[in-house]
Order: C-alpha cells, then structure tokens, then sequence
C-alpha cells in the first residue's frame, strides 16, 4: 500500500511501472521538483516535462525530427504544449517512454493546477448575466402589455 511514498527533499520513489507492448519498463521513478527539472537545461544535459513526466532527452536532441532546437527551447521546462500543439503521431508517444526518469513532484503539480481554476470564475459572471438579460426583457414586455391593456379599457 505504501509504495509511492515521496521523500520530501528529492522525492525518490519505488513504484511499478507501465508496460509497454509488453515490455514491462524496468524503473526506480522518483519524482522531481520543478527546482531540479529546471537545473537540467543544457544540450548536455537535457530534461523536459511533458503531462507531468520528466524525460532526460539528451541523447535524443539530434535525432529528433522536428531539430533540437526547438527541444532545446523548451529544456528545463514544461513542453507539454508545444508536443501537444505540433499534434505528435503515436510512435512519438511511444518514443517517449525511454527517456522517462521520473515524475513531477506533487506539490509543483498542484500549484499548476491551482492556476488553471480561476479560469472557472468568468463563467460565474456570464452565469448572472444569463438570467439578468431574460429578465429585463420580461420586465420591459410586462411594462408594454400594461400599457396595452390599460389603453384598451379606457
Ligand atoms: C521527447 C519528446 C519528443 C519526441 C519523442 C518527439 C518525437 C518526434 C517525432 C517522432 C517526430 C516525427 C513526426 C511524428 O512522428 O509525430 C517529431 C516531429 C516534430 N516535433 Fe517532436 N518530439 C518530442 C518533443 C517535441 C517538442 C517539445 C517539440 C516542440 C517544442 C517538438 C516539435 C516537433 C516538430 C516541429 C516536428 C515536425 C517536424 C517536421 O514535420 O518537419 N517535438 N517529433
């Protein structure tokens, strides 16, 4: 049960891994803080991130076929959406998987999150604006059929 329990500092972590095509994928993940990813940004030395995985991806940069220039802008860092914009084949995902050395720490993970949640509160104000709108409109036709009405009787 206590399999993934991290190590505050550098977070080494035992786990089970993923098989893939069934070749189990032999590893010690550990996880890392975002600190640590951001020390490996050299072409000798070169880790990104990407949906929360870190991959060493030094020996891969010359034989990427996008170049290693565009690998070597994003080293150090989350690449996540520059590989998910240029739309990867699934060889490439598969690629992916020898050059993983471990995770994203927890606590780094949550605090990408907690920017993504304000994009929740413009929704708020147009969920006000909703029913406001509807509502002026009633009132105003309300306003006009009692006019109507009134001038009808008298
Ligand atoms: C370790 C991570 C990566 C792997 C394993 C990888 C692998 C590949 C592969 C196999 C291709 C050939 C096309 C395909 O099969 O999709 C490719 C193309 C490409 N990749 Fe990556 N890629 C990685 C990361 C990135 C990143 C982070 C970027 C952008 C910053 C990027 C930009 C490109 C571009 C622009 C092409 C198109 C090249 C062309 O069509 O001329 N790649 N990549």
């Amino acid at each position: 049960m206590n399999k993934n329990v991290s190590n505050a500092s550098t977070g080494a972590v035992d786990s089970t891994n993923v098989e893939e095509n069934g070749r189990p994928v032999e590893s010690d993940v550990k996880y890392f803080t975002l600190e640590e990813i951001k020390e490996h940004n050299m072409s000798n030395d070169t880790w990104i991130v990407i949906h929360d995985k870190v991959y060493d991806i030094t020996r891969f940069l010359e034989e990427h076929p996008g170049g290693e220039e565009v690998l070597l802008e994003q080293a150090g860092g989350d690449a996540t959406e520059s590989f998910e914009d240029v739309g990867h084949s699934t060889d490439a995902r598969e690629m992916l998987q020898q050059y993983l050395v471990g995770e994203v720490h927890m606590e780094d993970r949550s605090k990408d999150s907690a920017k993504k949640e304000p994009q929740t509160s413009p929704k708020e104000t147009s969920s006000w604006t909703s029913w406001l709108i509807p509502a002026l409109i009633a009132t105003i036709v309300g306003i006009i059929c009692r006019y109507y009405m009134s001038d009808r009787s008298s």
